[in-house]
């Protein structure tokens, strides 16, 4: 009888999974001035991963720059293969959804007509299943003028058109800007589900947010990647958070009092179809 082969052990690191999204060396510059000076960031294949840093950072340049909507050098690696050379539309055929700071929706459509306006018929069947589970507010309002939403509305208009196709990674920037703490919370709790279907890559300024909803976390300083390891680590770290974000213990606007344990959202009701 043939001895039984030795099973090898498989190594630690190779169960880690890899890497969804790596960037590296990424440089930016607009007009002659260098904003981004080699960020170097990863962002991870499950859950929310935090892109910190003061005002004027260059989040949102990190995340323009990731998307191809300023020209820009480097490596982005997505899923292993590099896509720094392509235009915005292949990365979004790639499967990236974005939710931008402005949340650009269409004033003048409705809701329905600007989700209808996000599904690639490439994707198959628009998810709006999720979408409606998520956020029974857009269904109710179907008809309604997108412009006419509050602010907190137009979030989740915005983080639900990113996942009407199946994509896999979105990247929000600042979603929870300018909101009030309640709606703060309900954006929160919808990207804190939409993380279980898809990995976010989140640019939020609200740190009660952040230690909500983030496990990993990456700071930039000056364009450059000043830090990154697990989120709650930095944020326990009071003299790291000062130094890296700028906040101390008299901030309350940033550092925030913590969100409400998570409550799923109530089933959507049978009122208006999209
Ligand atoms: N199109 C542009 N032309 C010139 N300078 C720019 C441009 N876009 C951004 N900048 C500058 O680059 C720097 C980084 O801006 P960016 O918006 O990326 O920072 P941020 O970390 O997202 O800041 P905030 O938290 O205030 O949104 C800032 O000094 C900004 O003024």
């Amino acid at each position: 009888m043939s001895p039984i082969p030795a099973v090898n052990p498989v190594p630690a690191a190779s169960l880690v999974p890899a890497p969804l999204l790596t960037v590296r060396g990424l440089r930016v510059v607009i007009g002659g001035r260098h904003i981004l000076h080699g960020v170097d960031l990863t962002v991870a294949a499950t859950g929310t991963t935090a892109l910190l840093g003061r005002n004027g950072a260059g989040k949102t340049t990190t995340v323009r720059g990731i998307l191809g909507l300023v020209p820009r050098t480097g490596s982005v690696l997505l899923a292993g293969e590099e896509t720094v050379r392509l235009a915005t539309h292949a990365l979004v055929r790639r499967g990236i959804g974005y939710a931008p700071e402005d949340r650009g929706v269409f004033a003048a459509l409705t809701v329905a007509e600007n989700l209808r306006l996000a599904e690639r018929p490439e994707c198959g069947e628009p998810a709006y299943d999720l979408v409606h589970e998520l956020f029974p507010e857009l269904r109710r309002r179907a008809r309604q003028a997108a412009g006419t939403l509050s602010g907190g509305q137009q979030q989740m208009l915005a983080i639900a058109r990113t996942l009407l196709n199946g994509n896999r990674l979105i990247i929000a920037d600042e979603p929870t800007k300018g909101l009030a703490p309640k709606v703060v919370s309900e954006v929160a709790r919808a990207l804190e589900r939409a993380a279980e279907a898809v990995p976010v890559l989140l640019v939020e300024q609200n740190l009660a947010v952040v230690r909500h909803l983030a496990r990993h976390c990456v700071v930039l300083a000056g364009g450059r990647t000043a830090h990154q390891g697990p989120a709650l680590d930095l944020l326990a770290d009071a003299e790291a958070a000062r130094r890296l974000l700028g906040v101390g213990r008299g901030d309350p606007a940033r550092t925030g009092p913590p969100l409400p344990t998570t409550a799923r959202p109530a089933a959507p009701t049978p009122e208006a179809d999209i």
